[in-house]
């Protein structure tokens, strides 16, 4: 095998197509290659004894597997406002970008992904060098990116959308996400589980073992897809510890799904890196680390609970062997589900129930026909050099009943099929009792995973083609133990887990005097769920910012001891101190936040929400503190005659000023002495702009200072607001999210 991937130069057969950098994070670029350096002859060799390439088809998998991805991203499904979005991406956008010639060729205009529900994803096939050039891709180009910073549309891989889809989420289920970041698969589960916002009664987990990861899931979640019922944690998927719901209930999961680290073969088309350093062993040695994951998901689901195995990896290593060792550990209690039916415009091929087991000493794949050979082989020496894996276990080879395991239920999505990644997804039920294996059954041994060798250090790589992810240091063993009694009185004796360093959970008391004064300033209603208000410190004290939970994370938080559970974060930011140094006369000093209005505007009545027209969101959006004489009546009114803080305003749908609301737009304003202000984020007003009135009438912030002397802010802070000022030092740590913490803007 050559040496590939070199920098610069571009030698002879470099890619004609494109000018575009598109810079990878690992260094390599669509123009530091060329495809005469897309080989790997081990690759090649290993793919073509799988069988899973039909030998007619082997150049046009691999010749696409040398092209560029094409960019898709989907409509986020369960915004109200999702059928506006789809509208105008049909209606608006794609009329125009018919037939664009670039350079004498044609381009043609972005066109719904075939299998995907409801014509809500998209494939924009024309490369960026087009999309830079020419000035119909350029607009489509900046409302892609806008709309995704506000969350209501999401870039992703095609098929790395299909394992939530067949899921089969509801909204009453308890859903886990064992390996979520970056979250891409996470906001899918979320939109299942709260389908236009209908009151969802179930909750998800969402876990990564990579402490920073989880970060991005907080912010990809929090920010985007907020939702009362979701927590995230920092657990090694291996050994998430039992969790309990109190009364001496464990909890356990509808729908689980198991997004593994794999070897990531599949994302060769934007991860270029892997032509030149994949190996048979980058599938082996995660094996067991796959296999323990899965095993543990099929502990933690409900009898009648559907889990989804998915590795963005070619591997039958990684992928049939895996289900077919934990459905041997578990003999009579999955079923793999047949989902032929399901998505049914997706080509997909049928997982496999032979595939063959290589190792590579000295640069050559080497076959073992058997588990028993391979150890031959490693005792003779003559693979101890390469045994890197502490050994293959007898698990990577396929068991003497795989013929009888329904492996080809499982899907394997080629690239060339749809033009996509390649993907291999599984979906496992579990028999709501175990049953006897049929008398003709393969008598097999029952595969102990608890006794398979792990490798001490696997490297995965993230199937968005980012940065090879090492293994995350485990929580202690003993972190993963069962809880063995309610918090109430356990929590203490429960051991913790100091080296976790978040601020912990707690509840406000609902008959805290601040309880009352938001009762009162938001009329909330008798549905208002005051119990269910979380804060970051020890004692229940509304300090900074109070989110929202429902009953059954709520469960969860008072049960188990935080640390133990690694918990990041829960619930819905919503309100948020909006302390003044200047006035005492501000009754509520709290506002709601952007991302919780949805859940106050239900327990509010009607008459409470001051009702605007477009024209007053141009005025909000034109000047950052427009004064109140700057707004038309009624709406002048209202404003005159309300106290100053916070308010919940309503834009009406309709047309005015070059600009239309086709749905009425709820968002928090807030009334200073001398000023109004709308709550929002400084991004997702320009991007409101843009699809309001075509363009970005937002004026910059202000250089030096704002009024009441705060500083100008970074680019993703909420206005602030005249007036108003950090609020004094309190226990609680301030920023939950560096990335999106309005407050910690504020407090700049
Ligand atoms: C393929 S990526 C997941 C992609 C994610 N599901 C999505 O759709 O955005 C695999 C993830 O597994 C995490 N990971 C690796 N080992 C893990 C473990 N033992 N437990 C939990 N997560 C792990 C990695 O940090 C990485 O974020």
């Amino acid at each position: 095998m050559g040496k590939h991937g070199k920098r610069g130069g571009g030698g002879r057969g470099r890619r004609p197509a494109s000018n575009a950098r598109t810079q990878r994070p690992n260094g390599a670029s669509w123009n530091d290659f060329d495809t005469e350096s897309m080989k790997n002859k081990s690759f090649e060799e290993y793919y073509k004894a799988q069988n899973i390439v039909p030998e007619a088809e082997w150049e046009d998998f691999l010749n696409i597997l040398r092209t560029e991805l094409p960019t898709t991203f989907r409509v986020t499904g369960s915004r109200e406002h999702a059928d506006t979005i789809n509208g105008l991406i049909k209606d608006v956008y794609v009329p125009t970008m018919q037939e664009v010639e670039l350079e004498g060729v044609k381009y043609a205009a972005p066109k719904p992904i075939e299998w995907y529900p409801n014509q809500f994803a998209w494939e924009v096939s024309a490369p960026k060098r087009v999309v830079r050039k020419q000035p119909a891709f350029k607009t489509f180009q900046r409302f892609l990116v806008g709309e995704t910073s506000v969350g209501n549309l999401s870039r992703q891989e095609a098929v790395s959308m299909i394992p939530p889809l067949l899921m089969d989420v509801e909204p009453h289920h308890y859903c886990l996400d064992m390996c979520a970041a970056p979250g891409s698969k996470t906001t899918q589960i979320i939109e299942a589980l709260n389908p236009y916002h209908t009151e969802s009664t179930g909750m998800l987990i969402a876990n990564d073992s990579d402490y920073k990861r989880t970060h991005m899931l907080v912010h990809q979640t929090g920010g985007r897809m907020p939702t009362k019922g979701l927590i995230v944690t920092n657990l090694d998927a291996t050994m998430i510890p039992n969790i309990s719901l109190g009364d001496g209930e464990t909890l356990k999961f509808d729908r689980i799904l198991a997004d593994v680290p794999c070897s990531g073969d599949g994302t060769m088309r934007k991860n270029l890196e892997i032509w030149s350093k994949w190996s048979p062993y980058d599938g082996a040695s995660l094996h067991v680390i796959q296999l323990r994951i899965l095993d543990r998901a099929m502990a933690m689901l409900k009898p009648g609970g559907r889990l989804v195995y998915s590795t963005c990896s070619f591997n039958p290593t990684e992928n049939e062997a895996v289900v077919a060792a934990a459905l041997n550990a578990h003999p009579g209690e999955f079923h793999i589900v047949d989902v032929a039916d399901k998505l049914p415009a997706l080509k997909r091929r049928p997982g496999i129930n032979s595939w063959r087991v290589f190792s590579r000493p000295n640069d050559e794949l080497v076959e073992h026909a058997s588990f028993k050979e391979y150890r031959t082989a490693v005792d003779a020496s003559a693979e101890r050099e390469q045994d890197k894996l502490k050994g293959m276990p007898e698990t990577c080879w396929p068991p003497a009943n795989a013929a009888e395991l329904n492996l080809e239920r499982s899907l394997r999505l080629l690239p060339h099929d749809q033009n996509t990644g390649g993907f291999y997804v599984c979906v496992l039920e579990k028999k709501a009792a175990p049953e006897a294996p049929a008398a003709n059954a393969t008598k097999v041994e029952k595969v102990d995973i608890a006794s398979l060798p792990t490798p001490d250090e696997v490297i995965a790589i993230d199937e968005k083609g980012s940065l090879p992810l090492k293994r995350a240091a485990s929580p202690s063993a003993e972190a993963a133990a069962a809880p063995k009694k309610l918090r109430s009185e356990a929590t203490k004796k429960e051991k913790r887990d100091l080296q976790f360093r978040e601020d912990p959970f707690s509840f406000v008391d609902p008959t805290h005097a601040e309880i009352d004064v938001l009762k009162e300033w938001f009329q909330l209603q008798a549905t208002f769920p005051e119990n269910n208000l979380l804060v970051r410190n020890e004692y229940g004290n509304p300090l900074r910012t109070m989110y929202i939970v429902n009953d059954t994370i709520k469960k969860i938080v008072l049960n188990n001891d935080y640390t133990r559970l690694r918990m990041i974060s829960a619930g819905v930011k919503t309100f948020i101190r909006q302390d003044s140094q200047q006035r005492t006369d501000i009754k509520c000093k709290w506002r709601v936040s952007a991302d919780g209005i949805s859940e106050i505007l239900q327990h509010v009545p009607t008459e409470s929400v001051k009702v605007a027209r477009v024209d007053e969101l141009r005025t909000f959006l034109e000047d950052m503190y427009p004064p109140i004489d700057k707004f038309e009546e009624p709406f002048k009114t209202d404003l005159v005659k309300a106290d100053l803080g916070n308010m919940l305003v309503k834009f009406e749908a309709g047309e005015a000023q070059g600009g239309k609301l086709t749905l009425p737009l709820y968002l928090p304003v807030w009334k200073a002495k001398h000023s109004m202000s709308l709550l929002v984020d400084k991004q997702e007003k320009s991007v409101l702009s843009e699809r309001t009135f075509g363009e970005d009438i937002c004026k910059p912030a202000p250089k030096s200072t704002l009024p009441g002397g705060t500083p100008a802010l970074p680019s993703g802070a909420v206005t602030p607001v005249e007036g108003t000022a950090t609020p004094a030092e309190g226990t609680e740590t301030p920023v939950e999210n560096p990335v999106v913490d309005e407050e910690a803007a504020l407090n700049a």
